[in-house]
């Protein structure tokens, strides 16, 4: 098999640079089957994915890359064996400084946007939990290929943050409103099995290299379809969700930095973080 590493995280120092851009992947790395034609985008952020603003910046070059270099699909999975991602970084939302919290939140729209609308054919191979920010980056993507027995889902309420209106969105388009509606308000993780019960997810899996191969079964499904067309289509069909957001986009932001800025969801995010050290 013919395979161009156009990125490859080593270690986890090391930066390598990619010699088709300038871009350089600290956080993931972005490598191309030349005989498919497909890349596969590998979280490697250790220990659990978290999405910081490097991370996120990494991410959308990584979409821009796919799109400009007319890969014929992209499949995004993680280096770990247990953590797909643990969302959004709560140390970015944890006493945040008031501009950085502001360009982190339309750094985390802006990623999104290019992913959601991206033309380029998308899959996700869920090889762990995948909480919060972790789900709306598979819930982005096409289709969704999951690992048997982790978690999946958006947990905002448990941790006292309300869910937002871009993590609503996809949710509701996936699962529906009544199912978004009844996980949402409680922040519920469903097990890998559940999540297909209610088409979180398309296929669950035994392990990551039987959810990548599926993932590239999807992927090849385009092979006779015309990429113009089909691209439109995609973009036609998410349209009316990319519309909204966006006209709400400032004003969304804007709200959020003020609730999250809030005594009483500060006093939240710092016992989930007090939580979470005291688990071990
Ligand atoms: C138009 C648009 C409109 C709107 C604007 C846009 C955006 C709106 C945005 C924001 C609103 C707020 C929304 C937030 C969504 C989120 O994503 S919040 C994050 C929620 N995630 C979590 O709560 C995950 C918590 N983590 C876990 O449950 C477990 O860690 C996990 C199951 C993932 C893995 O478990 P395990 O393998 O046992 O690992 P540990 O728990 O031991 O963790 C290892 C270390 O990693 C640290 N860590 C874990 N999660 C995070 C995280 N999310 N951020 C930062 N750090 C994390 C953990 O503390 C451990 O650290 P330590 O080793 O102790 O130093």
């Amino acid at each position: 098999m013919a395979f161009r590493t156009k990125n490859l995280f080593e270690k986890t120092t090391k930066l390598v640079r990619s010699y088709s851009s300038d871009k350089i992947y600290t956080h993931m790395s972005l490598t191309l089957n030349e005989q498919t034609g497909i890349a596969t985008l590998e979280l490697a952020k250790p220990p659990v994915n978290s999405m910081s603003f490097g991370f996120l910046s990494q991410l959308a070059a990584a979409v821009q890359q796919s799109e400009a270099d007319k890969y014929k699909g992209l499949i995004i999975t993680s280096r770990s064996s247990g953590v797909f991602s643990a969302g959004l970084d709560l140390k970015e939302l944890h006493h945040p400084d008031s501009d950085r919290i502001l360009n982190y939140l339309r750094r985390l729209q802006d990623v999104w946007f290019q992913l959601y609308d991206c033309s380029t054919p998308t899959a996700a191979v869920i090889n762990g939990h995948s909480i919060a920010g972790g789900c709306l980056l598979a819930l982005s993507c096409e289709y969704r290929v999951m690992v048997n027995s982790f978690k999946i889902g958006m947990n905002e309420a448990l941790v006292g943050v309300p869910v937002s209106p871009m993590f609503i969105a996809c949710m509701q388009s996936v699962i529906g409103q009544w199912e978004a509606e009844k996980a949402l308000l409680v922040g519920r993780l469903f097990t890998s099995e559940e999540a297909l019960g209610v088409g979180l997810v398309d296929e669950v899996v035994g392990g990551k290299s039987e959810g990548v191969c599926k993932a590239e079964g999807y992927l090849a499904g385009f092979r006779e379809v015309s990429a113009r067309a089909r691209g439109l289509s995609k973009r036609y069909l998410r349209q009316e969700v990319v519309r909204d957001l966006v006209r709400r986009r400032e004003e969304d932001v804007k709200k959020l930095v003020e609730i999250i800025s809030s005594r009483g969801v500060q006093d939240s995010l710092g016992e989930h973080l007090e939580r979470m050290k005291n688990k071990k």
